[in-house]
């Protein structure tokens, strides 16, 4: 089939390239020159693992193409996702500046029949009113059908989770665009859920409102358990032996992060007060969220009262592992909080150099710890827990590791000499 895929971001990219790998023709927009120019030159703009050696091998067979051109794009194709970034306002709302953007430029190019798909994540209701923009700019109501078919990936396994997602959902108006969807996707072994326009937007939200409160869950237990001495890993294990609790996001740590926990659930709190619902529980998700770095920069004060003076290094900035994104990092939220007490911080990310005041970016783990008195583990990167602490503790001055994601053991830290300190972890 032959699709257009606008926006070249983690999730364009990343649907172009499985499409064409799996013999769909598709051309991916993006109005971003430099970065259709880096594309066209196999360069990748974004930190994903395997995307890259797909990418290239479908551009050279010439079914994955890159443009700004829209308008060819779309004549091109039958098939025209949207893929474009749904950022979170100054006010915590969604802006659809972006998302509002393709709709107009779409409008005067639909002149034959064309299925629009929005992989965007959208508030509820967005996709009718695309459908009636569309409408009121002058498309046929014959020359399209909107489908709403959320996305679910994470970053890092990207690829992994769109070839092998646990479902497929779609949001429809009209059947025969069920059927399109069934043969773009036959490569997929999922179940689809059939839905609404607005269940589909709805069931995104959903997804990632309920990953936030379990992650803030475990949080919240983690200081209770802090305070009478028991471990959090222990706990988190015991409940999640339970299938209606299941092991998945009782990581205890830093709190959630990234470009789509924190926005899609200050989004859906927004959506719902609209409507004169007060969300409690996604107000306390968020509110558990945002007290983490106070919590854990109160617990290095106990521990080291005058831990402005000491010489720290933080190794990892990103939101979590095996992704180059910042967006809404905790990890970057508590560098910014120590270099607010006063610190200086020495910062090493396997992936990133940010530029952040009063920190200096290593290339080298290990010389970032050169003469250190504090490590912090901020992202749980897989160098990291696999660090010979035999050296980190040769190289540091002093001798204690906040293990700020639970990721090491503290067994092999204290046999090197070294002090653990753990998310509730006694
Ligand atoms: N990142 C994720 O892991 C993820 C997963 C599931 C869903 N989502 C949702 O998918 C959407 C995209 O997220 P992302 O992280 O891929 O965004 P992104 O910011 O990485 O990429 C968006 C791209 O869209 C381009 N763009 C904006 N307006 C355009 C226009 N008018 N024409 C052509 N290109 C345009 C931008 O230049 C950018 O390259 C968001 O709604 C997000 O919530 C993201
Ligand atoms: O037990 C856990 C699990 C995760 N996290 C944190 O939660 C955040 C989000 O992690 P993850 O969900 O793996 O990352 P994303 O790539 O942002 O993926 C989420 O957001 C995407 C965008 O909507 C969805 O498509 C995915 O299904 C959803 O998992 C990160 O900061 C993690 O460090 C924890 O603190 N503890």
């Amino acid at each position: 089939m032959d699709v257009c895929v606008i926006g070249a971001g983690y999730v364009g990219l990343t649907t172009s390239t499985v499409l064409a790998n799996y013999g769909h023709q598709v051309y991916c927009v993006d109005k971003q020159k430099e970065r259709v120019e880096m594309l066209r030159r196999g360069e990748i703009p974004i930190y994903e693992p395997g995307l890259e050696e797909m990418l290239v091998k479908n551009t050279k067979k010439g079914n994955l193409l890159f443009t700004t051109d829209l308008e060819t794009a779309v004549n091109k194709s039958d098939l025209i996702f949207i893929a474009v970034g749904t950022p979170q306002d100054n006010d915590g709302r969604t802006d659809l500046r972006f998302f509002e953007g393709v709709t107009n430029e779409l409008a005067p190019l639909i002149d034959t029949y064309k299925l629009v798909i929005t992989k965007s994540t959208v508030p509820l209701g967005t996709n009718e009113e695309l459908e009636r923009k569309l409408i009121e700019k002058g498309v046929l109501k014959e020359n399209f059908d909107v489908v709403s078919n959320p996305e679910f990936l994470r970053e890092g396994t990207a690829i992994h989770d769109m070839l092998y997602p646990d479902k497929i959902v779609i949001g429809v108006k009209e059947y025969r665009a069920v059927q399109t969807l069934q043969k773009l996707y036959r490569f997929i072994d999922a179940p689809y859920i059939v839905t609404s326009l607005s269940g589909a937007e709805m069931i995104k939200y959903a997804s990632n409102a309920f990953l936030a409160v379990k992650i803030s869950f475990i949080n919240e237990l983690a200081k209770i358990a802090d305070v009478y001495n028991v471990d959090i890993t222990d706990v988190a294990l015991g409940i999640g032996m339970d299938p209606r609790i299941g092991h998945h996001f009782l990581q205890a740590g830093l709190g959630y992060g990234g470009s789509c926990l924190p926005k899609d659930l200050s989004s859906l709190e927004h959506q719902s007060i609209k409507k004169n619902i007060t969300p409690h529980l996604l107000q306390a998700a968020q509110t558990v969220n945002d007290s983490i770095i106070d919590h854990y920069i109160a617990k290095l004060k106990k521990e080291i009262p005058d831990y402005q003076n000491k010489k720290i290094t933080v190794w990892g900035a990103t939101f979590k592992p095996n992704t180059d994104d910042l967006r809404h990092s905790q990890a970057l939220k508590l560098i910014d909080r120590l270099v607010k007490d006063g610190s200086q911080i020495r910062l090493y990310d396997p992936i990133v150099s940010p530029n952040i005041h009063n920190t200096i970016t290593y290339k080298d783990m290990y010389d970032s710890i050169k003469d250190a008195d504090i490590l912090i583990i901020a992202t749980e990167w897989k160098q990291f827990i696999e660090a010979d602490w035999n050296k980190v503790s040769e190289r540091m001055r002093g001798d204690i590791v906040v293990d700020c994601r639970n990721c090491l053991q503290p067994y092999t830290l204290k046999k090197n000499g070294l002090i653990y300190l753990g998310v509730a972890r006694p």
